[in-house]
């Protein structure tokens, strides 16, 4: 048999010989992790094949966010791809590895019964493992006054209808670390707000200062929100002298609190030496935090302060190697080092969104396709493999509004139109891709209104900002809108945490047109409406996480669109993520 290589394929290594070769033309690996075991191997002189496979392997698991490979798996999870290869038997891969070079001192792998990681993130899963079972071992927190706590905690969260957020806030006022896990809606915000107001009680019942609050999330969308919910419970829901016992704060990004530094984008100025100074640290959207973030966050915290980790395990984890949350459900719960505090009901949906969510979580198809068959006003299945007419009469009237809006220099009318609506797709490229259906909603502007669109910049381009730009105080997340002024030139109007600010197009760097937005950055935001694009069954995103995290992003209103073949395939597959963390945890004595 002959093969073709494509010699301008940058997936291919061209250079590369043998077992890696082969991987390589079968498009297991691609020419980066090729890289990486040639040079690793070179380096410490390691001759078995292998070892290099294995080395490549890891490399590839570390890119699709994994911690780790685990030998004796990755051939079933590799599937078809991997059928006509030569896989090394697992006792001779684990005995070759065993004496390999890449395995001693100073070792750039470490094995782990079958599990194999690079170092760096070995001796971060190892870091977290410990920092959380010192917190776990370590005596109970003190309550002040057991009386007061149990009356407070019936007048912050009153009868019937707020007893599973009652024993959650319970829970973790009565532990140094809390995973407080619910899907949306289900009032974990609620629950944290009225827990903050119950320690601040016992707080001043025991004669202490005030205690200092941290308000934290991965993103600054999310911190946004946290903040904006938070204040909201506090307003609504906590009376006068529960809200002057809290005083105030404002909610950061983890790096912010964390303290980044210029010399380092993985260290921090807050670290096992210099410890953040406060007594509560509540971080939201925690399936969004990765490994490496997480292992920098438990040195900085206190011994003595608690943490209340604060997210849903069904979404979507990271996008940075990891899924923490999920590995702490399983193994710090699980594993019986600490109580479980987590919010079933779902308090915000039409009940309609909340049975599809819910029904998603639970792994039950039918129920899924039922509630999106059933013709309600919340949930719709736009059933066609040529989307883009359904797609054009449900997006343009907003386009077309916000557009209007920024013409006539309109900014509070272009941002809540931007609001309403959103369009996520599981892709970037391709037919299914943000980037094609930013041009087709252009595309379609310029049908409507004959403006051709020249420009990057146009009148009513809705924008993302997608990295955190301090100096701007715009973050990663952050949408806003090209406006145009009274005099006639642009400006681009963006809702930061910081509020709202304004820009000329010119000062932003990390921009994308926002008609269109993939679902991993729609983490950690919502909008009234959302319109899920389901790719086609070829897709290797599409997971049952990737749906659920798309749905779970409609307050009020969502459309799926795409074919019944796509949703169940999506339903029935999980975004697989190695880790040791869970393991580690589960195990009695880890140390
Ligand atoms: N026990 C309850 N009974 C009725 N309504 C509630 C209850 N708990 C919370 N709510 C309301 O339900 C909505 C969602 O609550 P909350 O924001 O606390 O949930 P959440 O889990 O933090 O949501 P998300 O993660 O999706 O932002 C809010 O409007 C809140 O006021």
């Amino acid at each position: 048999m002959t093969t073709t290589v494509d010699e301008f394929d940058s997936t291919l290594a061209l250079t590369a010989t043998g077992i890696l070769r082969d991987f390589n033309m079968a498009g297991v690996i691609l020419a980066a992790d090729v890289h990486v075991a040639s040079r690793l191997t070179a380096l410490l002189a390691e001759s078995n094949e292998s070892v290099a496979l294995a080395c490549a392997l890891v490399a590839r698991a570390v890119r699709a966010g994994s911690i780790c490979l685990d030998l004796a798996e990755v051939r079933d999870e590799v599937g078809e791809d991997g059928e006509e290869l030569a896989w090394p038997a697992l006792d001779e891969w684990l005995a070759a590895l065993a004496v390999s070079p890449l395995l001693a001192d100073p070792r750039p792998l470490h094995l782990e019964d079958t599990r194999l990681y690079f170092d760096r993130y070995w001796r971060e899963e190892e870091q977290v493992e410990q920092d959380l079972r010192r917190r776990a071992g370590r005596t109970a927190p003190e309550i002040a006054d057991e009386r007061a706590l149990l009356a407070g905690l019936d007048r912050l969260f009153p009868g019937t209808a707020y007893v599973e957020q009652r024993n959650a806030a319970e829970t973790a006022a009565r532990q140094w670390t809390t995973v407080l896990t619910g899907g949306p809606g289900t009032g974990k915000t609620t629950t944290v707000a009225g827990l903050l107001a119950v320690l601040a009680e016992q707080a001043e019942i025991a004669g202490d200062r005030r205690p200092w609050i941290a308000l934290t999330a991965p993103t600054g969308k999310a911190a946004g929100r946290l903040e904006e919910a938070v204040r909201r419970e506090m307003t609504q829901r906590l009376d006068a002298k529960d809200t002057e016992r809290l005083g105030d704060f404002h909610a950061r990004t983890l790096h912010m609190l964390l303290g980044g530094r210029p010399d380092s984008s993985t260290r921090f100025r807050h670290d096992r030496d210099n410890r953040l100074p406060h007594d509560i640290i509540v971080v939201d959207e925690t399936s969004m935090v990765s490994l490496t973030m997480m292992a920098r966050l438990l040195e900085a915290v206190r011994p003595e302060a608690r943490l209340i980790l604060v997210g849903d395990p069904d979404q979507l984890a990271s996008i940075e190697a990891g899924a923490v949350l999920a590995d702490l459900v399983d193994g710090l719960v699980g594993g019986g080092h600490i109580e479980a505090a987590e919010l079933r009901t779902s308090h915000r949906f039409g009940s309609e969104i909340g049975d599809l969510a819910l029904a998603v979580r639970e792994d039950r198809p039918e129920d899924v396709l039922a509630v999106l068959r059933s013709g309600g006003d919340r949930v719709r299945f736009i059933e066609d493999d040529d989307p883009r007419e359904a797609l054009r009469s449900a997006l343009l009237p907003d386009v077309l509004a916000i557009r209007q809006a920024a013409e006539a220099g309109d900014t509070d009318a272009a941002l809540e139109a931007l609001d309403r609506h959103r369009l996520l797709c599981a892709h970037r490229e391709g037919p299914w891709g943000v980037n094609y259906w930013n041009r087709t909603v252009e595309r379609w502007i310029t049908e409507e209104t004959e403006d051709p669109l020249w420009d990057t910049w146009y009148v009513g381009r809705p924008v993302l900002v997608t990295a955190n730009d301090y100096a701007l105080g715009i973050y990663n997340g952050d949408v806003g809108v090209t406006i145009r002024l009274p005099n006639g030139s642009l400006r681009v109007f963006i809702n930061s945490s910081r509020g709202r600010l304004d820009f000329a197009p010119s000062r932003l760097g990390n921009i994308e047109t926002l008609h269109a937005m993939t679902i991993h950055k729609a983490q950690g935001s919502q909008a009234a409406e959302v319109t899920v694009l389901m790719p086609g069954e070829e897709s290797r995103l599409l997971t049952r996480e990737l749906f659920y995290t798309a749905v779970t992003r409609a307050q009020d209103r969502v459309r799926v669109v795409g074919t019944e073949a796509a949703l169940r395939l999506a339903l029935s597959r999980r975004a697989l993520r190695a880790t040791g963390l869970q393991q580690r945890l589960s195990q009695a004595t880890g140390q």
